[in-house]
């Protein structure tokens, strides 16, 4: 199978402040003040055509952010992304504009897709069916619920019909039965061979839905290999992560913090 993305080395850095004196005096002094946190450090991998990924990890581990890296919608700091392809990313309330109805934002984002006018007139009747919307389509998305707006990207996503395609907790939020249709549309592009980024919290639909797991902790990669093998490894980690008590948790999580805050390269 053909290489579908690469992902070299790949790092995302925020710049942390204390307060808003500490953001102006950066300003004025770069570097002087407020300190660099490695949200993503130094991931590589590659992935195949057909390949669906689960991305797991504890809550702020970074699978949100290298999701928005590999679907193009922040650089990342360092490194590079190769993806062979076009990319759509399905996240609640991604790309979504909220001052816009739902109709409106069809067509902005068929246009921002390159489409003709008459392929937008062909697709958006698609599009509002898929949504299950119905008159909300034509309200303000601001006045959607995260459902809601979970299911206006993802009926303008799979319309797209991109070849590689992040899903990023987008099927969690919305209806049981919507949650069914967008898993049912998900396993048609996994049997067209399409490549798939899977990122959720539920770990059994994870297991069954992925081939492939990366398992990300603190920012870095813990993991890459065969659902079977990994997802045992992160199950017996949650398992002993959830019998540690409060205080032994929140000092795992520190020493994460810490290395992330000062580098891999220069631990305390
Ligand atoms: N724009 C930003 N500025 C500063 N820090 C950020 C920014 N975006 C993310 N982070 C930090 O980067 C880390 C990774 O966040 P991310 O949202 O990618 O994690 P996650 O694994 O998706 O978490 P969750 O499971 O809670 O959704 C977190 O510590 C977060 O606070």
């Amino acid at each position: 199978m053909a290489e579908s993305v690469i992902i070299k080395n790949v790092s995302k850095k925020y710049r942390m402040y204390r307060s808003k004196k500490e953001q102006i005096g950066d300003l004025l002094f770069p570097g002087k003040m407020g300190s660099d946190f490695n949200a993503i450090d130094g991931i590589s991998f590659a992935v195949e055509e057909g390949d669906v990924v689960g991305l797991v990890g504890i809550n702020g581990s970074g699978k949100s952010t290298l999701s928005n890296m590999i679907g193009g919608i922040i650089p990342p700091s360092s490194g590079e992304i190769i993806a062979k392809g076009e990319v759509n990313v399905i996240a609640i309330n991604a790309g979504l504009n909220n001052q816009l109805t739902g109709i409106e934002n069809i067509e902005f984002k068929c246009l921002l897709m390159g489409y003709s006018k008459e392929k937008i007139d062909e697709v958006t009747p698609q599009i509002v069916e898929f949504s299950e919307l119905g008159d909300f389509i034509y309200q303000p998305v601001k006045k959607y619920s995260s459902g809601m707006k979970s299911k206006l990207g993802f009926a303008i996503s799979v319309t797209a019909d991109p070849d590689i395609i992040v899903i990023d907790e987008a099927l969690s939020v919305g209806d049981q039965t919507f949650a069914d249709k967008s898993l049912a549309k998900m396993n048609e592009y996994k049997k067209r061979g399409k490549t798939i980024f899977f990122v959720s919290h539920n770990l059994r639909q994870v297991t069954s839905f992925c081939n492939k797991i990366a398992w990300i902790e603190g920012g870095q990669l813990r993991e890459f290999g065969p659902t079977n093998v990994v997802m045992k490894n992160y199950n017996d980690f949650i398992k002993q992560y959830n019998k540690l008590s409060y205080e032994d948790q929140k000092a795992f999580q520190k020493k994460l913090a810490d290395r992330r805050k000062y580098g891999s390269k220069k631990k305390k």
